[in-house]
């Protein structure tokens, strides 16, 4: 991402409601309100100019709103700087800023419909930003697939036209544009899928609104270490082993115990002081043969799990991967749960819950201290009605989540968004596509798992298990598998 000036928060996520909000705070402080169109509107002349210093003619389209107001003054100030600019809309509303715009540069007009493509076009998509509610006409959504197929590049102005900023979702058709130009603040929607997608490279532009009013009770950010840094594990060199923390991972039965190994490796790499293998009767052998450094004990059933959890030292765990008897999974995790540790459940641990949410619900009360990692499929086997409520964004739904299960909800994909239980959210977004690899959910749980049996609160060992977990993928680079992946962590 490109950016301005260094004093804007980068990391901070605004809804566009709350964006209009700190719009009238701006105003109300005397700042004028047309000085920050006209600065808005400069970004994003100049963005076209850098971007496409070939331009052959500049396509402003310009709606009926602030949006087409910041349009305006790019078509006003790239035609002053001799660059054919011609703008096809809607007028703008009077009185509004948007209208004063439009007087500041006068000149035609042109009806949407009249745009027909040429070579060197470059379009500045500037018909809805933020107050975007509905879907788009069906005349914009036909000028929307003329560019498409024309391959006409697109500077959104704000949002791709027809992109919620709130959900990052479309409400019907679509710019998807090469460059994004907006204000002040990032909004979710240029994160979460596919509007990060849709939004190209992302400009985020000082317009002049200070920092002290770029302010928000929205708790929503980038993942970024300004979330976590603080609470990173302490270590010194006169450190002891148990000091470190000792993560526990609970193994599958003979024929599946490579998920829990890439957990526990993961678990190692990323600074445990010690690792344990809970393992099942008859997978010793098969684990013996694959394991130096990561240790194993034996756990036959319940009684001997509780005998075992006696050891205070044990100060987190990872159950789910690989482990395929559910009703187990749910004893097991009855019994972490009430010593009172940190647990991570992922996978099987996961799907042993689908249908006995209520009690996952009952099980961790107090300070968060379960995090769960469901993938889309998963989320939707423990928490249906959220996955199905068109509504709400993936923020939104891993909150109601995490609010449910008084759990850290690590809710993957492209866009993971990690989601407290008072209402924190961060959402990732730097992670690379190949990260997408069997047995990569595996590396994580044992990353998160580590960063918890060191000591790190939920929420934050959670974000940074998320980073570490993205670092190591670029590390391995294309082409890795999950082993490669767990080899390349780097401790915090
Ligand atoms: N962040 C800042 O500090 C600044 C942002 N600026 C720019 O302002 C826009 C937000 O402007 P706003 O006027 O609130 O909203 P829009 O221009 O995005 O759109 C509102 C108008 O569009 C109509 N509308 C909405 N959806 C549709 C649709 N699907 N089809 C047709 N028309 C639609 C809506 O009409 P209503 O009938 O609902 O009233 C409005 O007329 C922000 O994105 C920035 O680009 C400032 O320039 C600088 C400060
Ligand atoms: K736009």
């Amino acid at each position: 991402m490109s950016r301005t000036l260094m004093a804007i928060d980068e990391t901070l996520l605004v809804s566009p409601r709350t964006m209009g909000k700190i719009d009238q705070a701006a105003a109300e402080s005397g700042i004028d309100s047309f000085g920050l169109m006209q600065k808005a509107g400069a970004h994003v002349a100049a963005v076209l100019l850098s971007h496409f210093p070939e331009v052959q003619r500049a396509v402003i389209l310009c709606g009926p709103g602030n949006n087409g107001g910041d349009g305006h003054v790019a078509g006003g100030l790239l035609a002053a700087s001799g660059v054919e600019a011609v703008r096809f809309g809607m007028e703008p509303k009077p009185g509004g800023d948007a209208a004063r715009a439009r007087q500041a540069y006068p000149g035609k007009l042109l009806p949407l419909e009249d745009w027909q493509p040429r070579d060197g076009d470059v379009i500045v998509d500037a018909l809805f930003g933020a107050g975007l509610d509905r879907p788009v006409a069906a005349s914009i959504a036909a000028l929307i697939e003329r560019a498409q197929h024309a391959g006409t590049p697109v500077i959104a102005v704000d949002l791709p036209s027809g992109l919620s900023g709130r959900t990052g979702e479309p409400t019907g058709a679509c710019f998807a544009a090469s460059h994004t130009v907006t204000f002040a603040a990032l909004k979710p929607g240029h994160l979460l899928m596919p509007g990060r997608t849709l939004c190209g490279q992302m400009h985020l532009c000082d317009i002049g609104i200070p920092a002290r009013l770029i302010r928000s009770d929205d708790a929503m950010w980038k993942n970024d270490p300004g979330l976590y840094a603080s609470k990173r594990p302490l270590t010194d060199a006169g450190q002891h082993k148990y000091g470190r923390g000792h993560l526990v991972v609970f193994s599958g039965p003979l024929s599946a115990t490579g998920a829990a190994r890439l957990s526990a490796t993961a678990g190692l790499n990323s600074g445990a002081g010690l690792v344990t293998i809970a393992n099942p009767p008859g997978a010793t052998l098969a684990l013996a043969s694959h394991l130096t450094a990561i240790m194993q004990h034996p756990v036959r059933d319940e009684a001997e799990l509780e005998t075992w959890l006696s050891d205070k030292r044990l100060s987190a765990f990872v159950l789910g991967p690989g482990f395929g008897d559910l009703e187990k999974a749910r004893s097991y995790t009855a019994r972490v749960a009430a010593t009172g540790r940190p647990v991570v459940l992922d996978a099987d641990g996961l799907t042993a819950f689908a249908s006995e949410t209520d009690l996952l619900a009952k099980l961790f009360a107090g300070e968060a201290r379960l995090v769960l990692t469901p993938h889309e499929g998963e989320f939707r086997r423990l928490c249906g009605d959220l996955a199905d409520d068109p509504s709400l964004s993936k923020i939104d739904r891993a909150r109601g989540a995490a609010s449910r299960f008084n759990a850290v909800m690590v809710y993957k994909g492209a866009d993971t968004v990690i989601a407290a239980p008072d209402g924190r959210a961060a959402v990732n977004a730097d992670a690379p596509a190949w990260l997408a690899t069997a047995g990569s959910g595996d590396v994580l749980a044992g990353i998160i798992g580590s960063l918890l049996s060191q000591g790190m609160p939920a929420f934050e060992a959670a974000c940074a298990g998320v980073a570490l977990h993205g670092e190591a993928a670029i590390r391995a680079g294309r082409g890795m598998n999950a082993e490669d992946l767990a080899g390349h962590i780097e401790p915090l």
